[in-house]
Parts: C-alpha cells; sequence; structure tokens
C-alpha cells in the first residue's frame, strides 16, 4: 500500500523536505508478516506521530529508523529504509554513526546507574571526546534544552537514579541530544509519567522540533491531536492513512481510522 502524504509536495524535493523515506518495506519475525508493505515518506523538522491498537506494528516500524530490530532473533525486512535519500540498510553503513544520527527514547526512562553529569557525557566520551571544558558546556547545553539543567545544576554529581520519572525521562533525552542527532525516535516516551510530566515533555518535543525530526509511537490519541504536526494510523501491520494530524484527527478519509480514534476499537 502507498500512502504519501497529502500536501502537494512533489517527489524531486525528497531530499530536502523527506528526511526519512520507506519504499516497500516488509518485516517478518521467522514466517510472521508484522509489515506487510509499507511506503511512507516523513518530513524533516516536523513531529509525525505513530497511532494504532496494540501489536499494530508501530514499533517495530519505529526500531527499522536506527536499525534497533537488527538485534531480534527471526528479524528479516524487505524494501529499502532511506535517511536523506540514503539507504540505511545497506552493506557498508556503519550502524554506529548511524545511531548518532538517529537517537531514541524509550517508554521507560532508563538512565545509567551513574551521575547526571556521566549520564549526558557518556556518548560524547565513548565518541573518544576528552575534553573537559567542551564536555562541560555540552552537558549544560543538553540539560538546558530538555529545561531540566535549573533543577539539576547543583547536583551534577548526583545519581541519576534519584531523579524522578520525569526528570529521568528528560535526562535520557538530554543523553539523546548532547551527540546531536538529527532525528528523535520515540517510543511512547510519555507513557509510564505522571501528568506533569508528560506535559512537560510534550513541550519540549514542541521545542524540539525546531532543530529535529521526530517520530513518536503514543497510544495517547489527545497526545497525538496535541504534538504531532502528521499521524500515521497502523493496523495489522498496514500503514491504513497518514495525513495532518488536524485533519487525520477531525476528518480522516478511512473507516477504519474514524472507527479507531472514535474508539470504537483498539
Ligand atoms: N521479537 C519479536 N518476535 C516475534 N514477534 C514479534 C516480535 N516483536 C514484535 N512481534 C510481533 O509483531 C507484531 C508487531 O509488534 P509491535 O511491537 O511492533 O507492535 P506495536 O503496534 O508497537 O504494539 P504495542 O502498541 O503493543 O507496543 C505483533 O504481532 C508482535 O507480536
Amino acid at each position: 500500500m502507498t500512502q504519501q502524504v497529502n500536501d502537494n509536495i512533489v517527489d524531486k524535493s525528497i531530499k530536502r523536505v523527506h528526511k526519512l523515506e520507506a519504499k516497500g518495506v516488509k518485516v517478518f519475525y521467522d514466517d510472521f508478516e508484522a509489515i506487510k508493505g509499507i511506503d511512507m515518506q516523513i518530513k524533516a523538522n516536523k513531529v509525525t506521530a505513530f497511532i494504532g491498537p496494540s501489536g499494530c506494528g508501530k514499533s517495530t516500524f519505529l526500531r527499522l529508523f536506527n536499525r534497533m530490530n537488527d538485534y531480534v532473533d527471526g528479524f528479516r525486512m524487505e524494501g529499502e529504509i532511506l535517511i536523506d535519500g540514503e539507504n540505511i540498510y545497506k552493506k557498508k553503513v556503519n550502524v554506529e554513526q548511524l545511531r548518532k544520527q538517529v537517537g531514541m527514547v524509550f517508554q521507560k526512562p532508563n538512565p545509567f546507574p551513574k551521575s547526571i553529569y556521566e549520564n549526558v557525557a557518556y556518548g560524547l566520551k565513548i565518541q573518544g571526546i576528552k575534553d573537559k571544558k567542551y564536555l562541560k558546556e555540552k552537558v549544560e547545553d543538553s540539560l538546558k534544552q530538555v529545561a531540566l539543567w535549573d533543577e539539576v545544576k547543583d547536583d551534577l554529581n548526583k545519581s541519576a537514579m534519584a531523579l524522578s520519572g520525569g526528570q529521568q525521562q528528560r535526562l535520557c533525552i538530554a543523553r539523546t541530544l548532547a551527540v546531536e542527532p538529527s532525528i528523535i525516535l520515540m517510543d511512547e516516551p510519555t507513557s509510564a509519567l505522571d501528568p506533569l510530566s508528560t506535559a512537560k515533555i510534550e513541550e519540549l518535543i514542541y521545542e524540539l522540533k525546531q532543530k529535529y525530526t521526530i517520530v513518536i509511537v503514543t497510544h495517547n490519541m489527545q497526545q497525538a491531536g496535541r504534538i504531532s504536526d502528521y499521524t500515521a494510523f497502523f493496523y495489522l501491520g498496514e500503514l491504513i492513512e497518514y495525513d495532518k494530524s488536524k485533519k487525520l484527527f477531525t476528518n480522516p478519509e478511512k473507516q477504519q481510522t474514524e472507527n479507531y480514534i472514535t474508539g470504537r476499537f483498539g
């Protein structure tokens, strides 16, 4: 099934406008076909939400963009995933480099059992950066971007595990930003958080799209409506509908989308 977002952007501008692209993508876990042939283009510097009932393939599809499924037993993919026009599944692709460009934030905040400072500096240090002044600046800058700096600036040596869940998630986003990705994948980043922390992360996502291309899986349709520019509705491994969020949530083209967003199934 071919789904191109419906707003008159011509194909020849893919490299500039469409940051991510899937071409004829199928995913199998052994014999099970989890993604059944998806074509999709995702725009740069926008927030794109993936919605759909449990098991429809949102996370599987999201994880294709930084090759996180490569580790899964029985995983096999057909088709192409392109970033800025480059197929990221080509043999010569350096997966470590790719993951620097494509950061990921998970459902449960997963800070390392280290200090706040070390968590944010970690990615830079494993790149071999030793310059203390640079590291300090980068840590401060990343924590400021996630609006955590004021809360932690006097406690940078404190364990990250002592932070609240919402603070931990912002720290994990700061850790992702420190290595300067251009794309951030988020897999239900607020589902383990209280409403106040959720609101903070949503504000943050809104700010971050000035600089980053963000793709977010969410079960929360209000959230998708609030923060995303585009929404893709998946069902049973297919991309059913993909459009501007305002359109998809108010006037969907497909009956299945309408049934889902009005809570008739899922
Ligand atoms: N490692 C795996 N091995 C076998 N099957 C898997 C594996 N991971 C996912 N699947 C199957 O692939 C399908 C898609 O799963 P996926 O986790 O991508 O869906 P999802 O839409 O993200 O679900 P949820 O909203 O519950 O997280 C499901 O049927 C799931 O059971």
